[in-house]
């Protein structure tokens, strides 16, 4: 069972939608034991600075800088380029910026990453976000079909264009590993236990249905660190996912 814990917790991305540095490095060294990558989101990179990833990945643990990129190609690889230099693990765009952005998002941090000796990060693309359901994807985005095979469509978009995986909901996991294979990086949010609530996620699952649809990684933000005790909910949301490994 160890082993299992050691892989779930790599498997585990906390979402550290907070506001400052001071805030994100404490709930970055108490759940460290739990979970092996952190994410840095709009709130607190726009807080806090591009310094506070450099503060995250000194607790040991990995960075996701989750900035969702979307621009025309040379806007996104120079804002991308710049993002390569912090030393962040994965880094991410949006697939509708389309094939030519996300070539260029992907050279743009391969290149820069290679130039200051930095392992390259995962560039990865945003499919459709998981607090979208059918009704807002049709009436209100005015988009045509299923969410699920415009996820799918967007999948195959990121993977032609040389990209690492894409971002989805853990319920699109299932047909994205079909089409995109196994090495296929999909990076799941929208997961909420039995015990939590979902609040503005509509594509939900709970941590043990999303690995064992084949969820690479799972993002967990406010059922941990929403609670009166993250350690708590970290370690069970960690135990779930352990038992299905
Ligand atoms: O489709 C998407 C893309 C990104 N997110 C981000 O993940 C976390 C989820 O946090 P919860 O508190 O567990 O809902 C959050 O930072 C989002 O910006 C997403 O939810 N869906």
């Amino acid at each position: 069972m160890e082993n299992k814990i050691q892989r779930a917790r790599e498997k585990l991305i906390v979402a550290l939608d907070v506001a400052s540095t001071e805030e994100a490095v404490a709930l970055t060294r108490q759940l460290a034991p739990y979970a092996g990558v952190f994410k840095v989101g709009m709130q607190l990179f726009y807080s806090a600075g591009p310094e506070v990833v450099r503060h995250i990945k000194e607790q040991g643990v990995k960075v996701f800088l989750d900035l969702k990129l979307h621009d025309i190609p040379n806007t996104v690889a120079q804002a991308a380029k710049a993002l390569a230099g912090l030393g962040a693990d994965i880094i991410n765009v949006h697939a509708a910026g389309g094939t030519a952005m996300l070539q260029a998002a992907a050279q743009a941090v391969r290149e820069r990453a290679a130039t200051l000796g930095l392992p390259a990060p995962l560039v990865i693309a945003v499919t459709v976000l998981t607090s979208i359901d059918q009704r807002t994807f049709n009436q209100e985005m005015g988009l045509t079909g299923e969410i699920e095979d415009r996820v799918k469509a967007w999948a195959l978009l990121t993977r032609d264009a040389g990209l690492d995986g894409v971002v989805a909901s853990p319920r699109e996991t299932s047909v994205i590993r079909q089409v995109c294979g196994e090495e296929f990086a999909i990076i799941t949010p929208g997961i909420r236990p039995a015990w939590s609530v979902s609040g503005d996620q509509k594509r939900i699952m709970t941590p043990a249905q999303a690995i064992s649809a084949g969820s690479t990684y799972l993002v967990v933000g406010r059922p941990i660190t929403g609670t009166d005790n993250p350690a708590v909910a970290a370690q069970k949301i960690l135990q779930e996912m352990a038992e299905v490994l």
